[in-house]
């Protein structure tokens, strides 16, 4: 694969980082070699480095301006992620490919829209919805007879874990915890992510409730591994705090990498959210 001359950004959300490539005017990276391509710029020390890849693509769809396309590290497609939309969102006005405030994207995860907070032409703030939730446990997917799992326990490297499982087009394991200090994430992240319950495998997510309005949490990629921050995992793991009446609507969400605001909003039964947060532009390059 000749990576010789691409062109990339370099942009993070919360520190959860992403290499951007545009394909809004043609493919770049063939279809077949983008996952190769992407476990091979991931790789920090051989390469650019970085939790993932976001390619900028031309949408079919009549109600999307652009289409949004993520790849994990390990070079697996993912249904949406939550500090990637923002940092694309970001390239795609800065760059002027799409000049609106509302933009709206085609994701794997259904049309997401993603208002653009902008000063002398640079878009600084971004408002998502990120669309409705579910809880059903075929819908996350989880091997297990109960239609929902809701604090359910599950028996993880020798331990029972209590866990809520929801799905915002991508699959989250929430874990309410006392301290998130206590928590051996290189432990119990993998083991989650790769239990045998998840088909699909799974991001888990290590909880501490401050107040009924602020978290602190870490997180567990799917496909990743420790990130700084997961813009879903934080939408999902204050879905599941509402969803067990222990949060409120309105939340601030601590993670390492930075903060986010998320608020749940309730449609036609089902529990959605806004993500409120920021993504930065860290540098631009060429592969030679
Ligand atoms: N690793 C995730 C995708 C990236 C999610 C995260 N970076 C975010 O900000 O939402 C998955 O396989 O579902």
């Amino acid at each position: 694969m000749d990576l010789k001359g691409l062109k990339f950004s370099k942009m993070h959300g919360l520190g959860n980082d992403y290499i951007v490539i545009d394909e809004s005017e043609g493919e770049v990276v063939a279809e077949d070699e983008k996952p190769e391509f992407c476990q091979n710029v991931c790789r920090s020390g051989f390469s650019i480095g970085s939790d993932g890849v976001i390619f900028v693509t031309p949408s079919s769809s009549k109600e999307a301006d652009i289409r949004f396309r993520i790849f994990n590290d390990d070079g697996t497609e993912p249904e949406m992620c939550g500090n990637g939309i923002r940092c694309f969102s970001k390239f795609v006005y800065d760059n002027k490919i799409i000049e609106k405030e509302i933009l709206k994207v085609e994701t794997l995860a259904g049309l997401k829209t993603v208002e653009i907070t902008s000063k002398n032409g640079i878009a600084t703030f971004f408002k998502v919805d990120m669309g409705l939730s579910t809880f059903k446990t075929a819908e996350i997917p989880i091997k297990t007879e109960e239609k929902e799992f809701l604090n359910n326990e599950l028996f993880v490297d020798g331990e029972n874990i209590s866990m809520t499982t929801v799905s915002v087009g991508n699959p989250h394991a929430v874990v309410l915890t006392d301290s998130v200090d206590s928590i051996d994430l290189n432990r119990f992240g993998p083991a989650i992510e790769t239990h045998e319950a998840f088909p699909e495998k799974i991001n888990a997510h290590f909880v501490e409730i401050i107040s009924k309005n602020e978290i602190i949490m870490l997180t567990w990629e799917r496909g990743v591994g420790y990130t700084h921050a997961c813009g879903t995992g934080a939408t999902s793991s204050v879905l599941a705090g509402y969803k067990l009446s222990e949060l409120d609507n309105n939340v601030l969400v601590h993670l390492p990498g930075g903060e986010l605001e998320i608020e749940v909003y309730e449609k036609d039964g089902e529990l959605g959210a806004f993500m409120k947060g920021d993504a930065e532009l860290v540098f631009t390059g060429e592969m030679v």
